[in-house]
């Protein structure tokens, strides 16, 4: 309870704060970086180099009310055939400008649900790819997985495609927080996705559950990460729910007055923590958990450890392009965002542009603040040395960069002769801290989630 009055005293409870999938984060984008841009970005790309590139699929369906991903819910196949093509000519647009030589060291199916497209289009999705960019040795295929809609025959296009790792909706297993959250889905269904999926010789899996969901309590969360655990995930991902219906319109059908208030989500969290921690899992930055055999955990305890949109990664590409409606690409340069709406996607690329909608030019100090923000967010320090290798700063103007972040978090962060440390009974004020490192968001009336 120390530690909870302490978390109090510095603003935890009442914060909102981004997620720093990014810096500067995505409402912060402007509409400066256009297709002209992107183009430019991807022929600067080194030939012969690995990249990583994200697929999106913006449909869905059933539309889970607390989801806050951007999709739209459809029953019928017509929509989905025809973004498919849509995909395949932005495809074979990008191939036609990206420089000799380039692999593939990851590609991620996500959405939406990936797994709603028909054998017959995984192929076709899979084999345009393949096209343009061959996988590098040792690439990782990876696809969200709703367990409510997927089958054998779709799952064996997936394994013929190359998918070596998949990533699972779980959410929670309670039968009363999944009729709160609109998302029904028993432990049978999932525990059968799984073996499935196992059963094809995917190694590797990834399960997604929440915190902070209505009607949960101490129990359920404990119920809920002990049934995931008898299904032996490699990976996990526990999110802190996001109420933010200002922004995912369906959240309006979640009973707001079910909802734990934020000390109960830092229990919560601290509750599903402890079983995962004696599970032997190590934790990964802020909210994942990996086993101790895991690249995620190789990558944590080598200092490798990133993040990106899809929250922690191994992977070590400096480029990163997402295709599809809304998808986010991450350049040596800058990032650039294609249109949200699929409608405007679609127009874009059947005149035989990029929907490059907005984005931002890296300037200024902006790498250095992205570096020190995904330091803290994936290692919970910033070691100066490192930082100086690869920036033109100097020892003093960094500590003087910290000492105003640790003055308004007095305690929380202590400043160390090489570098700054969150130490971990602070560690759920990361994101609050981070903040302190961001130069953009002071200004920024976006509204986010709250900070635990
Ligand atoms: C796949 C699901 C999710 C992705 N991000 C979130 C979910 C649930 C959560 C999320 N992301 C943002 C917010 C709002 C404010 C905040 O708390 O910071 C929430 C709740 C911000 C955000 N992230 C992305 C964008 C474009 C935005 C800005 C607001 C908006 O356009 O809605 C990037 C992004 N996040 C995800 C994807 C797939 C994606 C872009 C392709 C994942
Ligand atoms: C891709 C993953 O994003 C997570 N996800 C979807 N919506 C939200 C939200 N509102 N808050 C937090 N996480 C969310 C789910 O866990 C999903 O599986
Ligand atoms: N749509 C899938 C699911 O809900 C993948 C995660 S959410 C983007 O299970
Ligand atoms: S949680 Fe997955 S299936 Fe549910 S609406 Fe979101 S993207 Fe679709």
């Amino acid at each position: 309870m120390k530690q909870q009055s302490q978390l109090a005293k510095l603003g935890l409870f009442d914060a909102k704060v981004p997620r720093y999938t990014s810096y500067p984060t995505a409402p912060q984008f402007r509409n400066d970086v256009d297709p002209e841009r992107f183009s430019a970005w991807v022929s600067e790309i080194k030939p012969n180099s690995s990249i990583s590139l994200y697929i999106h699929v913006p449909f869905c369906r059933r539309l889970c009310w607390f989801c806050a991903c951007r999709t739209q819910g459809t029953q019928s196949d017509s929509p989905v055939r025809a973004y498919l093509e849509v995909l395949k000519a932005e495809i074979a647009m990008l191939g036609r400008i990206l420089p000799e030589g380039v692999t593939l060291s990851r590609l991620h199916w996500g959405g939406g649900t990936p797994t709603l497209l028909a054998p017959d289009m995984m192929t076709d999705l899979a084999g345009a790819i393949a096209e343009i960019a061959p996988f590098a040795p040792n690439a990782e295929f990876s696809v969200e997985i709703d367990p409510n809609e997927i089958d054998a025959p779709r799952l064996d296009a997936l394994a013929a495609a190359g998918m070596n790792r998949a990533s699972v909706g779980v959410q929670d297993f309670d039968p009363e927080i999944q009729q709160a959250i609109g998302r029904i889905q028993s432990y049978d269904e999932t525990r059968d996705a799984i073996d499935m999926i196992r059963a094809r010789g995917i190694h590797s899996l990834n399960a997604d559950i929440l915190y902070g969901l209505p009607h949960q309590t101490q129990a359920r969360m404990t119920e809920s990460v002990q049934k995931l655990l008898s299904l032996n995930p490699d990976r996990v991902a526990l999110y802190g729910y996001a109420h933010v219906p200002w922004v995912a319109k369906r959240q309006q059908l979640i009973p707001s007055d079910a909802l734990p208030t934020p000390e109960e989500r830092l229990e919560l969290y601290e509750t599903a923590r402890k079983l995962f921690l004696w599970d032997k899992y190590a934790e990964i930055g802020i909210d994942h958990f990996a086993t101790q055999s895991d690249g995620l955990t190789a990558a944590a305890n080598s200092g490798q450890l990133k993040r990106n949109f899809q929250g922690y990664t191994d992977d070590q590409s400096d480029v990163l392009i997402g295709l599809g409606a809304s998808s986010i690409s991450r350049f040596p340069q800058g990032y650039a965002q294609n249109a949200s709406a699929t409608s405007v996607h679609t127009k874009a690329i059947r005149e035989g542009s990029f929907s490059t909608a907005r984005g931002h030019t890296f300037q200024g100090e902006d790498k250095l603040r992205a570096r020190l923000i995904e330091a803290l967010m994936c290692d919970f320090r910033i070691k100066s040395t490192q930082i100086m290798a690869d920036f033109d700063i100097s020892s003093a103007a960094l500590q003087q960069m910290f000492a105003a972040v640790a003055q308004q978090f007095p305690e929380a962060l202590q400043i160390l002769p090489d570098g700054l440390y969150i130490p971990e009974q602070y560690r759920p004020l990361t994101r609050m801290i981070a903040r302190g490192f961001d130069a953009y968001d002071k200004v920024s009336t976006a509204k986010h989630s709250s900070a635990i």
